[in-house]
């Protein structure tokens, strides 16, 4: 009956978490190691990358951000969770060439250094500044490789879940059921009051993070900006705050010095043009320029689109309101230099 079927699917899901996160060995080890300062993982700069860092490091250099920012203190986080969670989250990015844990660990340390460095942590509750670094780690999670138009051709069972937004509220479905697993919670010390409040912000961050809903919350920041608000106290405000900071974080490899954003533009490249096979091979399907391989030549004038598109009207409106993060605009306007420079190559 209905009732044995929920019980089974419970029992499955649960079964599907068990091995979907981090083991004991694993939580155990990291529980035990040594946390290098922020300063030796260059946590506080805009132009951190993660190349030389190992899988272990990139799990102490979260820590290491969690604890900066007292999290661990100020919500009674057992250290072991903490440790466990931050392997299962790692644990739970496929292999894929862009949208892996490391893009997770890179947007969650640009948040770091937003909040740090850029000084905004005086706008942010401790609250959402433990909500904006975990939807940093998890925005991402069970990423495939492919974006959500392609869910929608491949009538993917994501696709059917959700119609729009797919991929973020399958992000965001990831999280939840990471944090429902046995010893996974970093919540579990919350109020019943904190823990909606938190799950709200994880929520609201994570689906932001759709480039398809940064164009309507760009023009209502902007006409906020242009009122002259400065209080950004007020729970939508906050929210569109919040959302904005996300995609500021999401796409910031493109503010990074050029030999990083060279490489991770390649990352980017390649995971697309995987995506424009797929579509070319299993749908029969012309890919978008974007996604074409044989279109490659266009490349840096893409990024230029994207640049002049996307990434310095966000940097610039983030910038006027909070100047500290202004090495993240001078960073993109220095790398469009670059890609107009290889445009004109061509
Ligand atoms: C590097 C390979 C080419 O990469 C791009 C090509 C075109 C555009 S676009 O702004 O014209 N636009 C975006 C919205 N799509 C729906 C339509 C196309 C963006 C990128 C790009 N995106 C990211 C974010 C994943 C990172 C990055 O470095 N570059
Ligand atoms: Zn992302």
């Amino acid at each position: 009956n209905a009732c044995k079927l929920m019980a089974k699917q419970k029992v499955a899901l649960e079964c599907l978490s068990y091995h979907a996160t981090a083991s004991a060995e694993d939580t155990n080890k990291l529980s035990q190691d040594i946390i290098p300062s922020a300063d030796s993982y260059n946590l506080y700069s805009f132009k951190f990358h993660d190349f030389d860092l190992s899988d272990e490091d990139t799990c102490r250099a979260t820590l290491r951000m969690f604890l900066q920012c007292n999290l661990v203190e100020k919500f009674h986080i057992p250290y072991d969770v903490l440790c466990r969670w931050i392997l299962s989250v790692k644990k739970n990015y496929r292999p894929v060439k862009y949208h892996n844990w490391r893009h997770a660990l890179n947007v969650a340390q640009t948040m770091f250094a937003m909040l740090k460095t850029g000084k905004m942590e005086r706008f942010m509750s401790d609250l959402e500044i433990l909500g904006l670094l975990v939807a940093c780690l998890c925005h991402d999670l069970d990423h495939r490789g492919t974006n959500n138009a392609f869910q929608t051709k491949t009538e993917s069972p994501l696709a059917i879940l959700y119609s729009t937004s797919t991929m973020e509220h399958h992000h965001f479905d990831q999280c939840v059921m990471i944090l429902n697993s046995e010893s996974n919670n970093i919540f579990q010390a919350l109020s019943p009051c904190d823990y909606k409040d938190v799950m709200r912000v994880v929520e609201t961050a994570i689906l932001s993070t759709d480039l398809a809903m940064y164009f309507k919350k760009k023009s209502k920041f902007l006409e906020l900006v242009d009122n002259g608000e400065f209080d950004w106290q007020s729970p939508e405000k906050k929210e569109l705050l919040c959302g904005m900071m996300m995609t500021a974080c999401d796409v910031s490899a493109i503010a990074k010095p050029w030999e990083v954003q060279h490489k991770v533009a390649k990352l980017v490249a390649d995971e697309f043009f995987d995506q424009g096979d797929l579509e070319k091979l299993q749908l029969n399907q012309q890919p978008i320029a974007m996604m074409d391989r044989e279109k490659k030549d266009e490349l840096p004038q893409m990024q230029v689109g994207f640049i002049d598109m996307i990434c310095l009207p966000l940097y610039k409106v983030l910038s006027d309101t909070f100047p500290w993060i202004q090495p993240l605009y001078s960073g993109t306007m220095e790398n469009r230099q670059r890609w107009q420079d290889l445009a004109e190559k061509v």
